[in-house]
């Protein structure tokens, strides 16, 4: 997810209880969403509590945040016995009763990782079912999916500076989102609440935004009413842009004139140079710097090969030629422009206008791509899955956080491709979506899991299916 944290329906204000209320916990396993599976001290056999800002195998002193009759939440204030994976938080501000967006900043990144890696297999276990774990972990070789680091965090924690090291997973995001409080002054949403909070020095940004000052320089509270929403941009070509309610901003605050960006990705790995993209700047995008070539390498390797990883430079030009592809939920062409320029024939289909605009953009050179605006559903993939009267020899699905969905799923199915590759940003959508392709007569033939939102509990999984 995310993918720039996505355009979220209004926040679900948490239910505080009415008095202050402290408990101790004693904390267990990871879960789905950002938080460990606790319960009181005095009880172990008690209620679930879900407490954020711990590490499994600690006992915590912790304020309860939210009590319904569905759930129980807690954020860990005090620790009372520590995890050797606890480090110094790299986003302090994002602790507890913090802004939302850092919640695992106090754990070290490979521990991030392994939680990672525990959270997926537990989704695909719990919601998908005992078929659905089992297919993925004999596709990963027999055990549960690793979780693998983007190139920046892999320079980062393998230097030889002690500070590059305990800041690896910083200065990634290129794409932030930011909510001006009741003076006009930009911060951050609390974790699921209204309430607007001074982030800081916003650490997951790149360089290019955070030094642009959004959160404490007049220039940007000038063009602030309390609720404004800022927008910042780094592209991987020019100039940021700051985006206030919709007006666009150069770097300096003065008026803009343009409203796209130029986004570069190396496809050099697969073969294809560097491919160039058009797109709007409030338009979705990969949020982390690596994350584009990251996931068109791994996509386009599952397409060709069966496989999301591995290397060979010369593979696609030689292999795709001639594979006609159905891509769903396409964006602005992340995958679209490499798909094509490798030679596959393409038909892609995006709900947004503006992505498909920005896509037809990109993608101007190529006749053998044809770009649809439209809702996923089992009719446009009837509709449009048939190049030349035939199905699609493969499927390429990238959903937003609900995922596919069973319709949509079984249309693809239906329509019978030998291959299907999924990319999916939450592992309980994931686990739902594999759950109906397995039992639609596919098999899982590679997975691989990226750490895209490194101290978040986000990542992206890619899963390569086919017919059997
Ligand atoms: C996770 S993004 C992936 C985009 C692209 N693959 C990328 O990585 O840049 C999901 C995309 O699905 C689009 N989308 C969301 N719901 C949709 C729906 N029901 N039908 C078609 N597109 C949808 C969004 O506009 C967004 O561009």
């Amino acid at each position: 997810m995310t993918t720039r944290p996505a355009r979220r329906s209004p926040r679900p204000e948490t239910t505080r209880p009415a008095a202050r209320e402290e408990v101790l916990l004693d904390v267990g396993a990871p879960a789905h969403g950002g938080h460990c599976v606790a319960r009181t001290t005095d009880d172990p056999d008690g209620r679930v509590i879900f407490v954020r800002h711990a590490l499994p195998g600690e006992r915590v002193r912790a304020v309860m945040t939210q009590k319904t009759s569905k759930i129980w939440r807690a954020d860990a204030i005090e620790i009372l016995s520590a995890s050797p994976d606890r480090v110094e938080p790299v986003w302090p501000q994002a602790g507890p009763g913090g802004v939302g967006g850092g919640e695992l900043s106090h754990v070290a990144l490979g521990a991030q990782r392994t939680w990672k890696r525990w959270v997926l297999a537990d989704c695909l276990r719990r919601i998908g079912g005992p078929d659905v774990a089992q297919a993925v972990t004999e596709a990963a070789g027999g055990t549960a999916v690793s979780v693998e680091p983007l190139p920046s965090e892999v320079r980062a924690e393998a230097s030889e500076d002690a500070r590059t090291r305990a800041l690896a997973g910083t200065g990634t995001r290129t794409r932030l989102a930011l909510t001006a409080d009741e003076r006009g002054r930009f911060g951050m949403h609390a974790f699921r609440s209204s309430t607007v909070l001074d982030p800081g020095r916003l650490p997951l940004a790149v360089a290019a935004i955070a030094d642009l000052g959004l959160t404490e320089r007049a220039l940007w509270r000038r063009h602030a009413r309390p609720g404004s929403r800022l927008e910042a941009v780094a592209p991987s070509v020019g100039e940021p842009l700051v985006l206030i309610d919709g007006r666009v901003l150069t770097a300096e605050g003065r008026a803009a004139s343009r409203r796209r960006v130029g986004e570069v990705v190396d496809a050099s790995g697969l073969g294809l140079g560097e491919l160039r993209y058009s797109v709007h700047a409030d338009g979705f995008w990969q949020v982390h710097k690596d994350a584009p070539a990251a996931l068109v390498d791994a996509v386009v390797r599952a397409v060709v090969t069966g496989s999301p990883s591995g290397g060979g430079a010369s593979l696609v030009a030689d292999r795709v030629a001639g594979t006609s592809v159905l891509e769903l939920y396409s964006g602005a062409g992340l995958f679209t422009l490499p798909l094509a320029a490798a030679g596959a024939r393409v038909v892609s289909l995006e709900g947004s206008a503006q992505a498909v605009g920005d896509a037809r953009r990109t993608l101007h050179g190529y006749d053998t791509v044809s770009l649809h605006t439209g809702r996923a559903s089992a009719r446009a993939v009837d509709e449009l899955g048939r190049l030349d009267g035939t199905p699609a020899d493969v499927v390429v699905l990238d959903p937003p956080r609900q995922g596919a969905g069973r319709e949509v799923i079984e249309a693809v199915a239906a329509l019978g491709p030998r291959r299907v590759v999924l990319v999916a940003c939450d592992p309980a959508a994931l686990a739902r979506d594999l759950g109906s392709l397995l039992h639609s007569g596919y098999t899982v033939r590679g997975v691989r899991a990226l750490d895209m939102f490194p101290h978040t509990h986000h990542f992206e999984t890619v899963v390569v299916l086919d017919r059997h």
